[in-house]
């Protein structure tokens, strides 16, 4: 298989799409590592593992119908596999695996055999376990590279922090013609409305020259600004606090002009329609209740 991802809005043509199948029991409060989960455990609305494998069918769905090529994990008992972006990422044709929070470094295992298809030397794995970097925060836009972090002394204590400087500097290493730029994120462990956990739960590019994003996510403002300044405020969809709760940067686009979206998504929908972007939208809010939305469950392969 011949990678190719330069950005994320070119028309997709394969994609890991993560599963919600045995998905395990409710997870205890101290075995969970992000604080909306938490608050769904407390509030007893965790969600069901058969209304997450229906939302996850959904988005099978809208691939099936754009002719793009999917590939699921294969099953680990009672682990959660839902978010594949985080495991691995692909940036031009190089397949590079994370470094990722340990309760989950059992899911790479799970997609070897899509690994195993891929030309050998074009798999990466960072040289040492103190490189820290997960697929959700690395947005790839052509010829730059927009990587989520955070700067915050207390980072080692810090579940919801899952890309440090160092991860910021291999991909920098692997990609020396790109243009690196990193935003540090703000963090929280017990409340989910102060938590970007990776850079696409506040900002993601859409259509041909535009993007979501919220300010707040930033901690520090002129990283805000650099990218007010990159797309132009005129191109930037704003969402406040809720949207983020809810995930409205974290839909996922098939092409510029087709995205998949939540069908609650009201407001950003009607922009996106605005703009004569089809919106394909799915149930997606139980997944939601786990802090991650639709690119956090697909890790794209292959776009023209
Ligand atoms: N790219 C993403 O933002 N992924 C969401 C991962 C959610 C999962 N509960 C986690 O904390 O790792």
């Amino acid at each position: 298989m011949k990678l190719n991802i330069t950005n994320e809005t070119s028309r997709l043509r394969a994609v890991v799409l993560g599963t919600a199948l045995s998905n395990g029991p409710i997870p205890k409060i101290e075995e969970a590592y992000d604080p909306k989960s938490i608050e769904h455990i407390k509030a007893g609305s965790y969600p069901k593992e058969a209304d997450m494998v229906a939302e996850m069918e959904a988005v099978a769905k809208v691939f099936e119908k754009y002719d793009v090529k999917v590939f699921r994990p294969q099953i680990i008992e009672n682990y959660n596999q839902i978010f594949a972006r985080d495991i691995a990422l692909v940036i031009e044709d190089k397949f590079i695996k994370s470094n990722i929070l340990p309760d989950r470094e059992k899911e790479i295992k799970a997609i070897q055999y899509v690994i195993d298809e891929i030309d050998s030397k074009k798999v990466y794995k960072a040289p040492s376990e103190d490189i820290h970097f997960e697929g959700g925060d690395i947005i790839i836009h052509n010829d730059h590279i927009f990587i989520g972090t955070y700067k915050g002394d207390d980072y080692s204590d810090c579940i919801v922090a899952r890309t440090n400087m160092k991860g910021v500097e291999y991909i920098r290493s692997l990609f020396p013609n790109k243009i690196v730029k990193e935003f540090d994120l703000n963090k929280s462990m017990d409340n989910p409305r102060d938590n970007a956990l990776h850079l696409d739960c506040c900002f993601q590019p859409v259509g041909k020259n535009k993007a979501i994003i919220h300010k707040e996510g930033f901690r520090n403002l002129d990283d805000y600004r650099y990218l007010v300044d990159f797309f132009g405020i005129e191109n930037l969809f704003h969402i406040d606090k809720d949207e983020m709760y809810y995930m409205n940067s974290n839909i996922f686009s098939i092409s510029e002009d087709v995205v998949i979206s939540e069908k609650n998504f009201t407001r950003l929908n009607t922009w996106l329609r605005s703009l004569n972007i089809i919106v394909e939208e799915v149930p997606y809010s139980e997944i939601a209740k786990q802090e991650g939305l639709l690119r956090c469950s697909t890790m794209p392969l292959i776009r023209d």
